[in-house]
Order: structure tokens, then C-alpha cells, then sequence
């Protein structure tokens, strides 16, 4: 099966993350996400993670670090996802493609409904911004 790359933004502002949640027919639908998409031929991830992020909810990325990188197995879907720290941007985050969107406290990230791949990632930021 052919690995899909990935690069997704945790948005971060003090203890505070801006999710999205994925529409009910997308893959992984209805589950909450770190907006972001696919990298495509001839981009960078950064480049992928900066357009992904102004198409879907709106903004502009200037500046995100390298936070986790990992491979996941769904069965029906292999994807390789960058997580990229944002930690400085413009813009007032929402959802332009109709999905919902939400500032939540880091400390709460456990109440939300994530892919398996995200697990991981969830925990390490609750570690992190404790
Ligand atoms: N954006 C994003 N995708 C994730 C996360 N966790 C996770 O498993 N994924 C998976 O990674 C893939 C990302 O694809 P996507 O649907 O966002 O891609 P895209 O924005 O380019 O959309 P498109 O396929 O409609 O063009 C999906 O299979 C999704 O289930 C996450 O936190 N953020
Ligand atoms: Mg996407």
C-alpha cells in the first residue's frame, strides 16, 4: 500500500490549541484533527503545512518547528504524518471548508475525539504545556 505524507499544524497560543473536526465522509470523519493535509510532488512539508493551513482554516504560518513524525497503519490507509509546532501566525483561525472548528485548553486535549495516529501526539502535548 502506498504511504500518504501528511503534514498537519498544532496551533499553538499560550495553553491553547486550535483543532478542526473532519467532515463525516473524509477519512477518519467526524474525528477531531490538527488541520493540515497532503504533501505534494515538488513541495516541501513546510510549503505543504503553510498552504494547507491558509486553504482549510485560514492561516497564514510564519513560523512552525518540527515537533513529531510518525507512521501509521489504518488497515485500509498508511500515512506518514509531520507535526509541526506553529507557533507564530496571523489571521483569525476557521473553518473555510464548512468543518468546525475550536481553541481548547491543552489540559482538555484528552476529552476530544482523535484518530489512533493522534494518540500519541495528544499525550506528548499534555506532557509538554503541563
Ligand atoms: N490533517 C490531518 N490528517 C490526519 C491527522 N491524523 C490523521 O490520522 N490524519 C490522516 O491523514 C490524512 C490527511 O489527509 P487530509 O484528508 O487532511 O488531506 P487533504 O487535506 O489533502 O484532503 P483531501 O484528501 O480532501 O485533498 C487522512 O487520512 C487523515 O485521516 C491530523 O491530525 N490532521
Ligand atoms: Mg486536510
Amino acid at each position: 500500500m502506498k504511504i500518504v505524507h501528511v503534514a498537519a499544524g498544532i496551533i499553538v497560543r499560550d495553553q491553547q490549541v486550535f483543532i478542526s473536526k473532519r467532515n463525516s465522509e473524509q477519512h477518519q470523519g467526524n474525528k477531531w484533527e490538527f488541520p493540515g493535509g497532503k504533501v505534494e510532488s515538488g513541495e516541501s512539508v513546510l510549503e505543504a503545512l503553510t498552504r494547507e493551513l491558509k486553504e482549510e482554516v485560514n492561516l497564514d504560518v510564519l513560523n512552525a518547528d518540527a515537533f513529531h513524525q510518525l507512521e501509521f497503519d489504518y488497515g485500509d490507509k498508511i500515512v506518514q504524518l509531520d507535526f509541526y509546532l506553529v507557533n507564530d501566525f496571523t489571521g483569525v483561525g476557521k473553518g473555510l471548508e464548512g468543518q468546525q472548528t475550536a481553541w481548547v485548553n491543552i489540559s482538555e486535549l484528552a476529552d476530544y475525539n482523535f484518530p489512533a495516529a493522534n494518540q500519541v501526539i495528544v499525550e506528548m502535548l499534555m506532557t509538554q504545556f503541563a
